[in-house]
């Protein structure tokens, strides 16, 4: 088990995170923010390439600071730049990298084989990076976080600039890979975690805001979005009045999904809120790129 206690981070006099608490077991935690909001900075920690100003982050009751390379052996992690070589075939890198880790050439060949396997890139495993997409690049990435097959897979933004259909594939393979480990995923997507994490963890104002199903965090909101048809020539004024999540034009009219605490009108439609309509409602003054 993973615990962050207390946990805050100053750069300077700028506060990132403050007095964050959170636990992990087993399964995906999908850590969905707007961009800015603290995901890296805490993602940094639980890696140990950040210190927490206060607090402390505990793995199996130990502060992982002390635990150091005990630590480091369990976790696997994706930064959201990785450096590879683009003149290396996958092979080649991930048995390069195996060797900084410790791993002896007869282990390490049977495990990159393996893993080229589990993230479907045999077929391109003695092919040079330069010509992969970006998914290729990333399902790399993941191979070489779970080198040493750690109890702690940490991904950063995983799946930043990949198409819809390397999103699905991604998405399978991280439900494959959480079976028996913790795997922490940073987004600011809302559809890349809702159908995968267990949990959702949401920063708002430098702390955790929720840590909680998706169904749960839905019901936060749950008799306040609807769904109505509106003239377009009333749609500045209705903008005003309630909360526009989503606007979709058809047959000359506006269809307006919304959230309002006004009693319902007999022509709203009362909908089932999900966890697209959370983000936007909780993080609306904020910038968000989706
Ligand atoms: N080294 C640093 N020095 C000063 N401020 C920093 C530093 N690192 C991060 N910050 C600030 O802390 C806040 C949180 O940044 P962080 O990178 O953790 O956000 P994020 O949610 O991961 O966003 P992104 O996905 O864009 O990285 C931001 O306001 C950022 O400017």
């Amino acid at each position: 088990m993973l615990v962050v206690q207390h946990v805050s981070k100053n750069f300077g006099s700028f506060q990132a995170l403050n007095d964050v608490n959170l636990e992990f077991h087993h399964g995906v935690y999908g850590l969905l923010a707007p961009n800015g909001a603290g995901k890296t900075t805490l993602i940094k920690m639980l890696t140990t390439l950040l210190f927490p100003t206060s607090g402390e982050i505990l793995y199996e009751g130990e502060d992982i600071i002390k635990l150091d390379e005990r630590y480091r052996d369990v976790l696997g992690y994706l930064p959201q730049e990785f450096g590879y070589y683009k003149q290396y075939t996958p092979t080649k890198y991930l048995l390069y990298l195996a060797a900084l880790k410790g791993l002896d050439r007869k282990t390490a060949t049977a495990r990159v084989e393996e893993l080229l396997k589990l993230v479907a890139l045999d077929d391109v495993a003695h092919k040079k990076m330069k010509k992969f997409s970006g998914g290729m690049i990333q399902r790399v990435g993941i191979a070489q976080a779970m080198l040493n097959d750690p109890k702690i897979l940490i991904l950063d933004e995983p799946t930043a600039g990949l198409d819809p259909k390397e999103r699905v594939r991604f998405r399978n393979l991280i439900t494959d890979l959480a079976r028996n480990r913790i795997v922490l995923l940073s987004t600011h997507i809302v559809s890349d975690v809702e159908s995968i994490a267990n949990e959702i963890i949401m920063i708002k104002d430098k702390q955790v805001l929720y840590k909680d199903t998706v169904s749960n965090i839905c019901q936060k909101i749950k008799g306040l979005v609807y769904e109505t048809e509106v003239a377009f020539d009333e749609i500045a004024t209705f903008r005003k009045a309630y909360f526009s999540l989503s606007e979709k034009q058809e047959n000359g009219n506006m269809y307006v999904r919304f959230l309002t605490h006004e009693p319902a009108h007999k022509h709203w439609k009362a909908v089932t809120p999900n966890l697209e309509d959370v983000f936007l409602h909780l993080y609306q003054d904020e910038a968000v790129q989706v």
